[in-house]
């Protein structure tokens, strides 16, 4: 099967930056948690899942870019050392042959440029930092882009509980698809014992359940509820952070995902998006951004020719799309 090997390494390295996630989730401290200077909010974790996700791919295919979210240059700064020596500690609880310099070096592997040429991987350490911190949902992912499309997809979602029908199932899932070979899900406990997931088939969008961001920054809510009244339903989006949102349609828990942006001058990120994408559209779901547009990978670390998003099953995505795009006049 293509990119077997490949498949099998993103689901190792995202289990154990699963792993870690968890641990620091449990106990994070304030000494744990930064700005950096886009005021976003910044972890151990985030840093730890990078370096562990970003060396275990240089070790299998030494030749593959990366592009990551985070880079090391806050945790080169002398005021940041005692968050630098936690995160070197947390990604040595998981791999004993991480030193300080090597933690960095990994990390600082995710600046490649992307593009349309050649392939690389995308990485988001944990997608939803806010969601992280909120001791909620939040994702580690990771795709590989080649030529420009998304070939690859493993969404790690450690909160997420793995029988979509009970919340109070064991918590910890991982989804994952390869571009033609379907969409899966595996406990994170148990990687390799994976069922085939897919997407709901209502085509009445009034009866669709819709989710979107928790955070009013990354989505306008008031504009998804004159979305959802005009497709004929009063049930306002329940709200989810991270590519957990992906997730949730890729196996039937919502019917769609809507992204729509608060700040015109907003880029998505590839890594904010890649993972999430191909599992999706492996589970016969479909996407686009708020224009009706396809999305394009292939234009370096953001989708700079889209709009926010719109992630659907598919027999209500020509309706919902419409109502989106009308929604803007
Ligand atoms: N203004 C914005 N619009 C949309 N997404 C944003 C915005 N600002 C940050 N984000 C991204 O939203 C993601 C979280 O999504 P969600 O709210 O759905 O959980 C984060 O990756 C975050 O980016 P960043 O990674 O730079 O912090
Ligand atoms: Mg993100
Ligand atoms: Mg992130
Ligand atoms: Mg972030």
């Amino acid at each position: 099967m293509p990119f077997e090997q490949e498949l099998q390494v993103a689901k190792e390295a995202v289990r154990k930056a699963s792993l870690l996630c968890s641990a620091a989730q449990a106990g994070l401290v304030d000494s744990e948690k930064h700005d950096k200077a886009d005021k976003s909010p910044v972890t151990v974790a985030d840093y730890g899942a990078q370096a562990l996700v970003l060396s275990t791919l240089a070790a299998a295919f030494p030749n593959d870019p990366a592009v990551g979210e985070e880079d090391s240059s806050d945790l080169r700064k002398e005021e940041n050392a005692e968050l630098f020596s936690r995160v070197v500690e947390y990604a040595q609880k998981v791999d004993g042959s991480l030193d300080a310099e090597s933690v960095l070096a990994a990390i600082d592997r995710g600046k490649h440029a992307g593009g349309s040429q050649g392939r690389f991987w995308t990485l988001d350490p944990i997608d939803g930092t806010k969601g992280f911190l909120r001791g909620q949902q939040y994702a580690v992912a990771l795709a590989l882009i080649e030529n420009g499309e998304v070939v690859l997809g493993v969404l790690g979602c450690p909160n997420l509980p793995v029988d979509p029908a009970n919340a109070n199932s064991e918590k910890g899932s991982l989804l994952f698809a390869v571009k033609g070979q379907g969409a899966f899900q595996a406990p994170l406990s148990e990687i390799d014992s994976a069922t085939k997931i897919s997407v709901d088939q209502i085509d009445d969008p009034a009866k669709a359940v819709f989710c979107e961001s928790v955070e009013s920054g990354h989505t306008a809510h008031g504009r998804s509820a004159a979305i959802t009244n005009a497709l004929g339903t009063s049930v306002e989006p329940f709200r989810m952070d991270s590519q957990c949102k992906y997730a949730a349609v890729s196996r039937g828990q919502a019917s769609v995902y809507l992204r729509l942006p608060t700040r015109p001058g907003y880029e998505e990120k590839i890594w904010d998006h890649a993972a999430g994408y191909i599992v999706l559209q492996e589970a016969g779901g479909r996407i686009a951004d708020t224009f009706g547009n396809p999305l394009d990978f292939s234009l370096g670390r953001t989708l700079k020719n889209n709009k926010g998003i719109v992630a659907t099953s598919p027999a209500v995505f020509e309706s919902v799309v419409k109502a989106v795009v009308d929604s803007a006049e």
